[in-house]
Formats: structure tokens, sequence, C-alpha cells
């Protein structure tokens, strides 16, 4: 379960009072999630989520709380965190329990946790609205789980795998470095990214997308990256791993119906999967061998992205005709 910390009624209460949210008819603990605590808080105005930072440094959360604000202003189904009224109105960030907190807002449906065409489509124009809505977001903070830190952390979990795919990261890892040091990487076009947008952070109701959430791994980055990412989760089959070209062609169709796609990122589309798939092979074997202390989830499987990786490596999808 994800409440670590226990939340008074009366201090829910408190707080939604000041925040103009209403008077609070129900506070109950969320039973997902592995970060942070979550309860949802229904009050006779509306349906709020109240969230307690649990690892994220206070420093670090001003750059996402903002961003899902700048989204939600500008026509993005995103959770709208909330201001005291009458205090800065950027000042996003509240305290609740001796811990950084938000209150947002709680977006209806459900995660399609089997999504067909129709769905990836979806998904894919509103990931090209969202990034280009997010383009005058005026604050900056790199991709905390990007190249950097796979460099940092490919070292601290080879001592943990078999020889095999201790090659497969190190030789994986050193591609990557020379895509990066690329021409074409350095056109590609960047701005913030959500960069975790799986089936679990999507929202749909009747079939209908209403809402991405789970922005604390959002950072500045390649807009392809962010592509990238979701063609690895809402376009492979699991549990094999396998691309299914259908979900992706529907996705990019939709993406580049949207922002079509420059010629770097055509060309950089199958190094991208790649990097996709490494970097949350990397952070699954990070979480499996070096697990945190406050981790009371199982981590996820990190053999199913070294699987990914293997076939985006082995067999680089032709997705072209869908991106122009
Ligand atoms: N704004 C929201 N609207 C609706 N449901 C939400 C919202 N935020 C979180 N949830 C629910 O809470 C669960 C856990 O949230 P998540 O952000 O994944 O937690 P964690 O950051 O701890 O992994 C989600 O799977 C979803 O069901
Ligand atoms: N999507 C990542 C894990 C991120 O955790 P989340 O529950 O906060 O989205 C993965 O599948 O490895």
């Amino acid at each position: 379960m994800a409440v670590f910390t226990q939340v008074a009624e009366e201090e829910a209460r408190e707080l939604l009072r000041r925040l103009q949210l209403g008077e609070l008819r129900e506070l109950r603990g969320i039973h997902g999630g592995i970060e942070n605590t979550n309860y949802f808080a229904t009050t006779d105005q509306g349906q709020f989520v109240l969230t307690l930072f649990e690892r994220l440094s206070p420093a670090q959360l001003p750059f996402y709380l903002r961003l899902m604000k700048h989204l939600a202003l500008h026509g993005i189904p995103v959770p709208e965190p909330h201001a005291v009224p009458g205090q800065k109105q950027e000042n996003l960030l509240l305290e609740v329990a001796g811990k950084p907190a938000a209150v947002v807002n709680r977006l209806r449906g459900h995660s399609e946790l089997a999504p067909g065409a129709r769905h990836c489509a979806e998904v894919g124009a509103m990931l090209a609205r969202m990034h280009l809505a997010a383009r005058d977001f005026p604050l900056s903070q790199p991709n905390l789980r990007g190249l950097a830190w796979w460099n940092e952390t490919v070292p601290v979990v080879l001592p943990h795998v078999d020889p095999d795919q201790a090659a497969l990261l190190r030789s994986e890892l050193a591609f990557q470095n020379h895509v990066a040091a690329s021409s074409a990487y350095a056109a590609l076009p960047r701005g913030p990214i959500h960069a975790d947008l799986f089936r679990d952070n999507v929202m749909f109701e009747d079939g209908e997308l209403t809402g991405f959430f789970d922005f604390y791994f959002a950072g500045v980055d390649s807009w392809l990256f962010d592509i990238a990412v979701c063609l690895n989760d809402w376009c492979v089959d699991l549990p094999t791993g396998a691309h299914d070209a259908a979900r992706a062609a529907a996705f990019l169709r939709a993406y580049a119906s949207v922002r079509p796609l420059a010629s770097a990122e055509r060309q950089l589309l199958p190094a991208m999967l790649r990097a996709g798939a490494l970097r949350f092979w990397i952070s699954r074997l990070w979480d499996f061998h070096l697990p945190r202390e406050a981790a009371l989830l199982k981590p996820h499987d990190p053999s199913h992205f070294e699987r990914v990786l293997r076939q985006r490596v082995a067999h680089p999808p032709a997705l072209y005709a869908a991106t122009s």
C-alpha cells in the first residue's frame, strides 16, 4: 500500500478549507503507487488527491508542480495543483504531517492496461499537445533519469548481472553515449517531457482519455525520448516485449498529426527506442538489486526491459512511414 505517512482527518479538513476547496466529506488512503503517500479527498466541491512526497526533495518539487499547473492552464488534462488563495499562486508546495505535500484535482476514469490502437492514438495526440503546450514553461530541470544517471548507475548494477547482461549493458551504454554526441542528437527538439508515461500513468473513461498523471520523473529532454518511452510500453506485447506494429503506427500517426517529426527525430527513432528500454532496464535493476528502505512493494521485473532492448537492437522497427 502507499500510505507511508498517516494524515489526520482534522489536518486534511483544515488544509482543504485554507485552499478553499470545500468541506471534507471523505479521506481515503490510496492503495497503489510506490513513491509517495496518496489520499483521495472528497469535499462538497469536488474530488482531490492529497500527496505527501516521501523521497523527492523540496528543491525538485516546484518544477513538477508548476509544470502540471502550466499544462492544466493550457488545456492539457493533468491533475491541477492548488495554491492557498491570497498567497503567491506559484507557491504550490504545501506541508502536511511535516512532509512536503500538494493537493491536485482527481482525474476521472481508470488506467487502460490492455490498450488497443485507438487508445494509443489518443495518447500519441495528447503527448504531442503536451509537448507543444510546455514549450514556454519557464522553469528548467534536467531529466534526472537521463544519460548522466545511466552512466553513473550502470557500474553500480554490473556486479549483480550475468556476463551476457553486463556485455549488453556496456555496449548499449557506449552506443547511447555515441548517439548523444552526434549532430542529429543535437538537432532534436527538446522541452519538458513526462518521461514515464506508461499505461498506469494515463486515465481513460468510456474509451476517452481523461488525463496524464504522475509527473515526478518529468524533466527537460528530447521530445523523441518521451515518444520512445511510450512506444516501448503502449505498443509492445506484455510480457514478451514484442513490438506491435499496428499500435505503434496508430500512436505515431496521431502524434505526427499534431506535431510532425523533424528529420533528426525520424533518423534517431530506432536509437531512442533502445535508449528508452535501457533507461527502464537500468532503473529496474537498480530497484531490484539495491532496494530502498522505504520501498514497500515488490520491484518491477527488470528482465522485461532486457527483452525489449534485445528486440529493439535485433529488429529496429520500420516506423518511418507513420511519422511524416
Ligand atoms: N490525480 C489523480 N487522479 C486520479 N487518481 C490518481 C491521481 N493521482 C494518483 N492517483 C491514483 O493513485 C495511484 C498511485 O499514484 P502514483 O502517482 O502512481 O503513486 P506513486 O507516485 O507513489 O507511484 C494511481 O495508480 C492512481 O490510481
Ligand atoms: N514506470 C516505471 C516505474 C515508475 O514508477 P511509477 O509507479 O511511479 O510510475 C517502470 O515501469 O519501471
